[in-house]
């Protein structure tokens, strides 16, 4: 098992940061934290990294003790915080540099590793961090986490403030990552990106609320979903709410998701309801659930 998380529970004074989270991960595991902020995911991402210590349970990653085994956890994992981690006024190749040389390698050691993805940034290896786009900085940080050759890679929300091309180039990346082998947790806020994991746990307020895959965790959503839009997009929400036997209401994209408490319900009372409130071109139509629906359902 590349992580084994059992029981873990952490406390900052008064605020339980997490509450009792089990999970596991296997070798050469793609695994995403999904969870909004202040969900808990950063604290466990400390845990992991031996930044922190539990007040409750116990957890190994790459088989080593997260409290009694520091010294080979570092040396075994690569963490690219959410907060980027580069020396701003150092640049790219001095950044890269940097990073391995404090874990005694140097970049022609492992370049094979990093190589798909420096030699993106490496046209610009005299720029110094500070300068760089988000989508060059997100990269540089990847190869400074992976340059020496991590076991498993701890990825905290990477691609939030990335723009959309750069954040799909990422996603390929962390799949090439793992053909060789190598373990990855990854964090993010992006439902989107949940399908895109082996493997994901659903996290809230510190407790994990689902784990599965994302393909199972849809397919076991039981309720039905409807997808609505008219003419005022911005009425339909606070109409939908106070359809009598309204369950859940939630803006997704150009649509509205929603959920009626009967199942099956009669689509057709619920237009004339809308044409009642003076809604034009009303379509509702049964949308295929995602992961979002799940989450916004627990
Ligand atoms: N050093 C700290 N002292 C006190 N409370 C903290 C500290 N760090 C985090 N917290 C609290 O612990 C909870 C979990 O925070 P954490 O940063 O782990 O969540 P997160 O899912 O990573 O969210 P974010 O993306 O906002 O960082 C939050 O309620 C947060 O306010």
């Amino acid at each position: 098992m590349s992580i084994s998380v059992k029981n873990i529970s952490k406390k900052y004074k008064t605020v339980l940061a997490l509450q009792n989270i089990t999970f596991e991960v296997q070798e050469g595991e793609l695994f995403g934290l999904i969870g909004p902020d202040g969900a808990g995911k950063t604290t466990l991402f400390r845990l992991l990294t031996t930044l922190l210590i539990p007040n409750e349970g116990s957890a190994t990653v790459a088989n080593y003790d997260i409290v009694k085994q520091v010294k080979e956890i570092r040396n075994s994992v690569g963490y690219m915080p959410g907060k980027f981690s580069l020396y701003q006024d150092l640049t790219i190749a001095e950044n890269l540099a940097f990073f391995a040389t404090i874990f005694g390698t140097t970049i022609e050691e492992n370049y094979d590793l990093i190589e798909d993805i420096y030699v993106q940034i490496e046209p610009f290896k005299n720029r110094r961090a500070g300068a760089l786009s988000g989508g060059m900085k997100q990269k540089l940080a990847l190869c400074c986490a992976l340059i020496h050759k991590p076991k498993v890679l701890f990825l905290d929300e990477p691609t939030t403030g990335v723009d959309p091309v750069s954040r799909k180039e990422f996603w390929e990346m962390l799949k090439r990552l793992k053909q060789k082998g190598i373990t990855i947790l990854v964090s993010t806020p992006y439902m989107d990106e949940a399908s895109l994991c082996d493997r994901i746990a659903l996290i809230q307020k510190g407790k994990i609320l689902k784990i599965d895959s994302p393909d199972a965790i849809v397919k076991a959503y039981e309720k039905t979903i409807y997808e609505v839009a008219t003419n005022q997009m911005h009425n339909l929400i606070l109409d939908l709410k106070e359809f009598p036997s309204q369950f859940s209401v939630f803006a997704f994209g150009e649509f509205m998701h929603y959920i009626d408490k009967n199942d099956p319900f009669d689509i057709a009372v619920l237009r004339s309801y809308l044409q009642e409130k003076g809604h034009q071109n009303i379509s509702i139509h049964k949308a295929t659930p995602t992961i979002e629906d799940v989450f916004m359902d627990l």
